[in-house]
């Protein structure tokens, strides 16, 4: 697997064993209803909503709707950029479905962990540039989708007196809070995104970092305050299905947009061979341990005290929700 063949097939999109291809042809709008896929040939621009109400939460199917979305944006060889995105204004991804982790079937429970691995294998080493628009909270999994990202945009949040109105985000990897370590591929990620003395402490903490504080240690690399912008100065927005077009008349999506020009104007061949330079190393020391990865998330899941914490962390949630 890791010849030099391979790794330029990696990066290039063209994976031997990818199970779900995009059909020949495929539409460029709507892919999906979990992925929102908008695609602007004209700029070499689309744009990936994530669609998975309540919490944009990581399930078996969500994880397959990303990659497959990915992938179908991947091969229209005119698209050199795409944001990543949500509809829900102040959840970007709650992170791994946790309803997938309680009494887990023995089947599906493997083919879950996969496809998140085959998200990051996809996300990271796409050869699209690749711009996460951070409108609200990424706990955890949510977090590593927005690092599997080249370059992230977060909103500061509605930082309004009014304190039903108040709304700040937070991004990290915060699984030490619940009791679980994030894998060593997903670690390293944070690890490589915000330096090894940052990362150390963020993991042991489990920190989930507001927005000023994730720019100041490089968490993100730009972030804007939240207001509405009277009208969209991009082709892309007028593009947006109506559901979410009104949301992305926004400060987020004007900066994500402009950061994926830059990138657009990049000769490819250059942009995507020094992505091969920071990135391959890394992925393929994950695709040569998944298996390994795999029975080890598996057995850790499955174990007795595992399942009683998960049983009273979804209850948990699903008590607070009901409080509001
Ligand atoms: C304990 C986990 C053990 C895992 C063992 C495996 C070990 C290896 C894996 C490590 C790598 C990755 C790990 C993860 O990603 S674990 C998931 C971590 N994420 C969270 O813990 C986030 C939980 N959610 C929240 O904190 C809040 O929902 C959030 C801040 C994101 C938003 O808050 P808000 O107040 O706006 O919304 P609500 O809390 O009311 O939630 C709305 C509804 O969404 C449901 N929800 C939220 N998060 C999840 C989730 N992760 N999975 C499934 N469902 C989720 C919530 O229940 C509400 O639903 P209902 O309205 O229907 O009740």
């Amino acid at each position: 697997m890791n010849t030099p063949r391979a790794r330029a097939m990696l990066f290039m999109g063209r994976r031997s064993h990818q199970s779900h291809a995009p059909h020949k042809h495929s539409p460029p709008a709507v892919a999906n209803d979990l992925v929102i896929s908008t695609v602007d040939e004209n700029s070499g621009i689309a744009m990936l909503t994530m669609n998975r109400p309540p919490a944009n939460s990581l399930s078996l199917e969500m994880n397959e709707a990303l990659c497959y979305s990915l992938k179908t944006v991947e091969a229209n060889p005119k698209i050199q950029s795409v944001i990543l995105s949500s509809t829900n204004p102040k959840i970007f991804s709650a992170g791994l479905d946790i309803t997938e982790l309680v009494a887990p079937d023995n089947d599906r429970l493997p083919r879950f962990w996969n496809s998140l691995q085959q998200v990051y294998i996809d996300l990271y080493g796409s050869r699209l540039a690749t711009v996460a628009a951070i409108q609200g909270h990424a706990p955890a999994a949510g977090c590593f989708l927005a690092m599997s990202c080249d370059y992230r945009v977060m909103s500061e949040g509605d930082t309004n007196n009014d304190i039903k109105k108040k709304h700040v985000p937070t991004i990290g990897l915060n699984e030490t809070q619940l009791g679980i370590a994030a894998p060593p591929w997903m670690g390293q990620l944070l690890v490589r995104t915000i330096g090894f003395r940052q990362a150390e402490l963020a993991l042991a903490l489990g920190t989930l970092f507001p927005p000023e504080q994730a720019l100041s240690i490089g968490l993100v690399d730009d972030i804007v305050p939240h207001q509405q912008v009277e009208s969209g100065d991009h082709k892309l927005v007028d593009l947006l299905p109506s559901q979410i077009k009104d949301q992305a008349q926004n400060s987020l999506l004007q900066k994500a947009y402009t950061q994926a020009q830059i990138y657009a104007k990049i000769p490819p061949q250059a942009r995507v061979a020094s992505k091969m330079v920071t990135r391959e190393e890394h992925i393929f020391r994950m695709i040569a341990k998944r298996d390994e990865d795999t029975q080890h998330f598996c057995g850790f899941v499955t174990q007795k005290a595992v399942q009683k914490n998960l049983t009273a962390y979804v209850e948990a949630l699903k008590n607070k929700s009901a409080k509001k």
